[in-house]
Formats: structure tokens, sequence, C-alpha cells
């Protein structure tokens, strides 16, 4: 993915392009402010919803080949991915809609997802604590307190 280092710049504008059927768009509109907040909540960083497709992270549900170069697969396998900070596709966050989102357990969390690509958004690799959240793998059971001290001090030597 096209990787700036970070964004220069502590307000960070987002908007949700387009939705998935598998939730109410307010739920949706809700997980994503909610992982936005807990990057928001260890560092500097705010992060202020905008309705403008230029918006620094525009976030979207696609499917399949959807114009970049990271065609999704499909049901599982890749769940998402993210581009990190930089203009126009930069932070831009994309859900594969092949899979089933959820509020809960079952199915792929978008709450949990999501904060793992914002992290990607923003500017942070991949953790080989599995305890990060930043860890390369998707798991359901995250306590409330998603970020491991590890995350906390990542996106704090990045701003
Ligand atoms: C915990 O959050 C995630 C874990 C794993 C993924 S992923 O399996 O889609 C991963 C993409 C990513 O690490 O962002 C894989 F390489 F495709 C996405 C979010
Ligand atoms: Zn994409
Ligand atoms: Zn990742």
């Amino acid at each position: 993915h096209i990787q700036g280092t970070r964004w220069n710049k502590n307000v960070i504008t987002y908007s949700i392009a387009r939705y998935t059927r598998d939730l109410p768009r307010n739920t949706v509109d809700s997980l994503v402010q909610s992982a936005f907040s807990v990057w928001a909540r260890a560092s500097s960083l705010t992060f202020v919803r905008s309705r403008s497709r230029n918006a620094d992270i525009v976030v979207e549900f696609v499917t399949a080949a959807h114009g970049d170069l990271y065609p999704f697969d499909g049901p599982r396998g890749t769940l998402a991915h993210a581009f990190g900070p930089g203009l126009g596709v930069g932070g831009d966050t994309h859900f594969d809609d092949d899979e089933h989102w959820t509020a809960g357990e079952t199915g792929f969390n978008l709450f949990v997802v999501a904060a793992h690509e914002f992290g990607h958004a923003l500017g942070l690799k991949h953790s080989r604590n599995p305890k990060s959240l930043m860890y390369p793998t998707y798991k359901p059971s995250r306590s409330a307190n998603l970020l491991s001290r590890e995350d906390v001090a990542n996106i704090n030597a990045l701003y």
C-alpha cells in the first residue's frame, strides 16, 4: 500500500462513502466512530466526521475488484485493508462486504476490524505481540480496552 509515514496534522477528517447491508447505517456510524475514538483516547489525535469524499480517511464497504490495486477475495481471507497516511487514497479504508459484519461475537466484529484498520490508516504497521490490536490476525473476543501498551506506545511515537 501507499505508505506515508504519518499525517502532518492532529485533526483528521473521515467520511463513510458506502455502507454494508449487514448492519443499520447508524450502527455502522457509531461503530466507526468508536473505532476512531480508541485511537483518539490513546493519542493527541482528533477525528471529525465529514460528508465529503475529500475527507482524509474515506471509509467504504466494497467487494472484489473495487478500483484500487487490491481486489477483495470473497468471504473470509482478507477482511479489510487501509492505505497509509497521504493525499488522495491515503488513509482510505475498505471493508470486504463479502464478509458478514456484526456488532457482536458472530461473523466479523466491525468495531475490532475497523480499529485495527484505522491503525494502518494512521501509519502503524503490524505488531508481533498477540495482545496487540495491531497483531495481524483477527480475534473476536477482545476486551473493552482494545489497545495494548505497545499499541499506545506506537501511536504516541508517531504523533
Ligand atoms: C484485528 O483486525 C484485523 C485483523 C486481520 C485483518 S485481515 O485478515 O484482513 C489482514 C489485513 C490487515 O492486516 O489489515 C489480512 F492481511 F488481510 C484485518 C483486521
Ligand atoms: Zn481497496
Ligand atoms: Zn493489519
